[in-house]
């Protein structure tokens, strides 16, 4: 099981400290969606100049002119980019074609997705290397989490990694490693914690021993 640290609500600045903190802990880390609205891909560009050692995933979740957009953030320097479940079949395996001729990794965020089971069965065969079941921000704030779409997903996948983001934090996590996902993403969770060193290095500590 991997750690990924989500930064979300910080700028480039912030984004190195952060992951200075806590870089020994982690093993990926993801440069969020509202960063890359901010700051372009100059963020990718820049944390995986400063910690080449360290895994960086671009949450692009892309919708269209995926094999474009998987080429720019891989020019960047992203390790993995993201691709939402609900992109055309077409569009993820663009996806695939371009990250594979890059050397990289495509996670696909099935936030939104309705049809979870089947979609994962067919996404799973368009050779994807990830599938991320995800509770956003919005559906986070009413309570919702991903549990019962982790166990869903880990029954009907069977190339790619499973993973799981949205809300999880210290008191969760346990619930989280249970259920055994490959990838486990935090960001608030972390990014949001007053001593984010100690709590980072406490879920790495959980994870290992959940393995
Ligand atoms: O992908 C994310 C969200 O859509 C904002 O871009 C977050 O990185 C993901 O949800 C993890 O963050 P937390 O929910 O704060 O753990």
């Amino acid at each position: 099981m991997e750690l990924q640290l989500a930064l979300d609500l910080v700028n480039i600045p912030e984004a190195k400290k952060l992951v200075k903190e806590v870089e020994e802990y982690v093993d990926i880390v993801e440069i969020g969606t509202p960063v890359i609205i901010n700051e372009g891909l100059r963020a990718v560009k820049e944390i995986k100049q400063e910690f080449p050692h360290l895994k960086v995933l671009a949450d692009l979740k892309i919708m269209d002119a995926a094999a474009y957009e998987v080429m720019k953030a891989s020019e960047a320097g992203a390790d993995i980019i993201t691709i939402l479940g609900v992109a055309e079949d077409l569009s993820i395996k663009g996806a695939v074609e371009e990250a594979k001729k890059q050397g990289k990794k495509i996670l696909v965020d099935m936030i939104g997705v309705k049809n979870l089971e089947e979609r994962a069965k067919e996404v799973d065969e368009f050779g994807v290397d990830y599938i991320c079941v995800h509770t956003g921000y919005d559906l986070q704030a009413v309570g919702k989490n991903s549990l019962e779409d982790l166990a869903t997903i880990k029954r009907v996948v069977k190339n790619a990694k499973t993973a799981i983001a949205g809300g999880i934090k210290l008191n969760t996590l346990p619930e989280v490693i249970k259920a055994k996902p490959d990838l486990i993403i935090v960001g608030g969770g972390i990014t949001g914690q007053e001593d984010k060193r100690a709590v980072a290095a406490e879920m790495k500590k959980m994870i290992q021993q959940g393995e």
